[in-house]
């Protein structure tokens, strides 16, 4: 489990980013002394925890479940401003200017809005007054606007309002400046747990103004699950972007379809129905507003772009606009495309500060194996990195349009190799699905720098400009106007930019950290999983959740297990299970020498054995060469572990086997052995009365001992070696059985000489039975050896696989009968780990400039003496079988 969070101590007004990592289930309480000494070094552990307004209980509160995710400001010293639980009558939405997305609630009173950070609502746009003009929320629900003698006016859906308060109807839209801003009167109240968020509350006191624009982080804010309101309804929907050309002119229809940044702060907040709704086929994927225009109705137009078929699309203006103006480009295409359709990729050298907020985004997580934390490029070296990463996309195109498209901020001077690599992506980039965003600074485009020398400027500035097909020009003397500039360089009509604030970016990127995509419905492929690269090792018993094996874990877990199912390891999203029950046929475990095949069958026996009691689960381990297995045969589930050293004991167990396999259809009498189970469950009685109810005969029939006679000579020896026993000590009648054998081909096509030569046969016939019958008899194979070529007497061409590929060890893929594929990085089961290593959760300060470079490869070093991991759960499993048996029996 690893989190980042950022923790607030007193004095320390920006807090101080943080990762944590540890054990799954380990709460607050163990990493706060490292959280406070993280917020200033020697800091006492504090006394109250709060996130938000709500105080934590430290011993309560586990790690990475909310609130504790992703993105969480932890406060140590004071409860942070919180939007409270009363219900707000209204809100106000900026939902175009230059300080676009703030979303305010309206709770009664009088709030002014103004350019002053006096004024309650402070709106950062040159055009509008200090105290602008103020809104009233009256007792009885009703809103009114008034003028405050503003310099520019205000308008109300296009008709001036003045010093007379005037009503404000659901949905008006009042103007100043160039900020559109919307009322929107919401009589429901706050979801239970997440009321809105708080921009800034009017009239109780907003949070305060923040120099440094970082106010989120103070003021905080709350995840409910309300959707946005902020679309008009029922608006027909309007062709697809570019589809008069590559730049849409502006539409009053388009509206709905372009959320303003307001509406997807909420989205992103409440987790709204329209969050990532836009997949790789939907027409608007990958669009972009970049600002509205005015409309006859004075509606706000929206002007938009189509990223695939412009290409590339640049930004050119005063360095604090275009900054704000891209926030606002990549927090439209953050919210509205998942990240299995979008990932994020930073190129600012020397930007770290600025553009560090993107690192909480789910898109810059590399989820293609890129050698870094996240996607980020903030010096030279980072940047080669991605830029390398990039050149792969384009240097093997998918067939088709991409399902997945790279959006690359380009923001600095990229000289030598870098800006070459830049200009080719600029050019190869989009028929691979990667695509530019290219800032330049460049005085506005006014009458004095007309468009044609305000483009060669940018274009001197940065060369990829060029390629461009798409640029939005900032304008006006206070450049807060954008003009959309095609292909053929003729620019669009003015328009309103939208621009949000860092804090505004900060705030809206922290909401979507902690939230992961759902595998998209219907025909998304693997690459709609997308997740975290794999670990280079990771430790089955961290996976399995069970870092403190104990026997007491052990029996809850396995009083709760109904199934079968094996975690076999960490996958990039979570650990990798596999229903071993619902398994058609055996699973085979393959890879080169030295891929980890014995260690996997050592973590599945462990998986298993963490899962099901001796009760309900035997395992039969027979090793083919080596004796690989042996530290699972202290696994108290295990009932016989066959070494391939003497042919008769090969073949006392083929038989045994073969015998368990009739015992188990007499006594199932023809019925499905999970059906049986389940039945018997159902029924409340354990499998095992179910069972013997109607097989009690049969049972004593069949393991009935040996009768005797004289043996003579083989058949002596043979009769000397005992049965091996097909069932673990304390087993019901009918467990789950499963064949776990390493080394397959030595066991089934000895070299000549070999002890187990004489017995191949037998064994073959034996796991043939298992493979034909074991199904519906409860008995499951799994086998470890090469993919059979030619002869696959074991029909194991079609199986389920486990694929290793040994770099590193242990690194595989599980491939389904019907091909689909897993990755897993398998756990290791077999180590001496120090427990240091893994189970003290450490607390990380977060430096965002090195989050780019290759993650630190601590090698897992591994104790020379202590017991092993399976060594530590067989004792485990061995005390919880012994207390289990005292205890009543649960149903099996
Ligand atoms: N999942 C894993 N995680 C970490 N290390 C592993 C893992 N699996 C294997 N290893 C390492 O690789 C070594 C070889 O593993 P193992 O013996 O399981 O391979 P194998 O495929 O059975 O090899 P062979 O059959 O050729 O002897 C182990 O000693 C261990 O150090």
């Amino acid at each position: 489990m690893q989190i980042k969070v950022t923790v607030l101590g007193p004095g320390v007004a920006d807090g101080v980013d943080v990762s944590i990592a540890a054990p799954g289930g380990t709460q607050l309480s163990a990493v706060l002394g490292s959280l406070a000494s993280a917020v200033s070094p020697g800091g006492a552990t504090p006394g109250a925890v709060f996130c938000e307004d709500r105080r934590l209980d430290p011993a309560q509160t586990p790690l990475g479940q909310p609130p504790l995710v992703d993105g969480a400001v932890l406060s140590l010293h004071r409860p942070l401003d919180g939007p409270g639980a009363e219900p707000v009558p209204a809100r106000l939405l900026v939902a175009s200017g230059p300080d676009a997305g703030g979303v305010h609630l309206l709770r009664g009173g009088t709030a002014t809005i103004g350019r002053s950070a006096d004024a309650d609502i402070p709106l950062d746009d040159p055009d509008v007054s200090r105290l602008h003009c103020a809104l009233t929320l009256g007792a009885d629900g009703a809103i009114t606007v008034a003028d405050l003698g503003s310099t520019n006016g205000t308008s109300l859906d296009g008709r001036p309002v003045r010093e007379r308060p005037v009503a404000v109807p659901p949905g008006g839209i009042l103007r100043l400046g160039e900020s559109a801003l919307r009322v929107l009167t919401d009589e429901r109240q706050p979801a239970a747990g997440g009321p809105p968020p708080a921009a800034g509350a009017a009239p109780s006191p907003p949070p305060a103004a923040d120099a440094d624009g970082r106010a989120a982080r103070r003021a905080g804010w709350a995840r409910g699950r309300r959707g946005p309101v902020a679309e008009p309804a029922g608006a027909p929907a309007p062709p697809a972007p570019g589809a008069g050309g590559p730049v849409a002119r502006p539409s009053a229809a388009d509206e709905s379809r372009w959320p303003d940044l307001a509406a997807l702060l909420l989205l992103a907040v409440e987790s709204g129905p329209r969050l990532w709704e836009r997949g790789p086929d939907s027409p608007d994927a990958y669009g972009i507003r970049l600002g509205t225009a005015p409309s006859p109705a004075d509606g706000l137009v929206p002007v938009t772009v189509s990223l695939p078929a412009v290409g590339s699309l640049g930004l050119a203006g005063p360095r604090e606009r275009i900054a704000g103006l891209a926030r606002a480009v990549l927090a439209q295409l953050a919210a509205l495309q998942p990240p299995s359709a979008l990932e994020l990729v930073v190129l600012a050298p020397g930007r770290a500060a600025e553009w560090s907020w993107l690192g909480w985004l789910p898109h810059t997580r590399p989820a293609r194996g890129q050698d870094c934390r996240l996607l980020l490029g903030f010096d030279d070296e980072q940047v080669a990195a991605r830029l390398a990463e990039l050149a792969e996309l384009t240097a093997a195109p998918a067939g088709g349009a991409p399902r997945r498209r790279s959006v690359v901020l380009v923001d600095g001077p990229l000289a030598g190799a870098a800006g070459q690599a830049v200009a080719r992506l600029a050019a190869d980039g989009p028929a691979a699905g990667v695509h530019l965003l290219c800032l330049a600074e460049t005085p506005p485009a006014t009458p004095s720098s007309p468009v044609a020398s305000t483009l060669a400027a940018a274009r001197a500035a940065a060369p990829a400009f060029a390629a461009c097909g798409a640029v939005g020009l900032l304008s006006g003397a206070v450049a807060t106007a954008v003009r959309l500039v095609g292909p053929d360089d003729s620019p669009g009509p003015p328009a309103s930019a939208d621009a949000v604030s860092p804090a505004w970016a900060e705030r809206f990127a922290r909401a979507l950290a902690p939230l992961r995509e759902e595998r998209v419905g219907g025909g998304a492929g693997p690459a709609a999983q997308p997740g975290a690269p794999l670990p280079e090792s990771c430790r089955l018993l961290d996976v399995l959740e069970l870092s403190r094996v104990t026997p007491g874990a052990l029996r809850e877990r396995w009083a709760a297990g109904t199934e079968l199912p094996l975690t076999l390891g960490a996958g990039e999203r979570g650990p990798v299970t596999l229903g071993l029950a619902a398994l058609g046929g055996p699973l085979l475990v393959e890879g080169g020498s030295r891929a980890g095949r014995t260690e996997s069958l050592n973590a599945l026996a462990a998986s298993l054995a963490a899962t099901l009691g001796p009760r309900e689960l035997s395992l039969l381990l027979v090793e083919g060469a080596g004796e690989g297995l042996a530290p699972s045969a202290e696994l108290p589930q295990v009932a016989s572990y066959l070494t391939a050293t003497d042919p008769l004991r090969i073949r006392a167990f083929a038989q045994a086997l073969r015998a368990e396999l009739k015992r188990r259809a007499l006594l199932l009498g023809g019925s499905d052995f999970v059906a049986r189970r389940l039945a018997a469950e159902a029924a409340g009685a354990g499998l095992a009365e179910a069972a013997l109810a109607g097989g009690e005969a049969a049972e004593g029939r069949v393991v009935a001992p040996r009768s005797g006679g004289e043996p003579v000579g083989w058949a002596a020896r043979e009769a000397a070696v005992p049965e091996p026993p097909m069932r673990a000590e304390g087993s019901a009648p009918l467990p789950w059985l499963v064949v776990l054998v390493d080394d397959l081909p030595a066991l089934l096509a000895p070299p000549l000489g070999a002890p187990g030569r004489q017995s191949a046969g037998s064994m073959l016939r034996a796991l043939d039975a298992v493979r034909r019958e074991g199904q519906a008899l409860g008995v499951r194979l799994v086998l470890a050896g090469a993919r059979p070529t030619v002869e696959d007497p074991l029909r194991l061409a079609s199986a389920t696989r486990l694929s290793l590929t040994g770099t590193p060890p242990g690194r595989g893929e599980l491939w389904a009968p019907d091909g689909a594929r897993t990755p897993v990085q398998v756990g290791r089961i077999t180590g001496r780990i120090p427990r240091t290593a893994t189970l003290r959760p450490t607390v990380t300060r977060l430096d965002w400039a090195r989050l780019g470079d290759p993650p630190a490869r601590r090698p897992v070093r591994e104790l020379g003496n202590g017991p092993t991991d399976i060594a530590l759960l067989a004792s485990a499993a061995a005390r919880a079988a012994r207390t289990r048996e005292a205890a009543p029996a649960t149903p099996v």
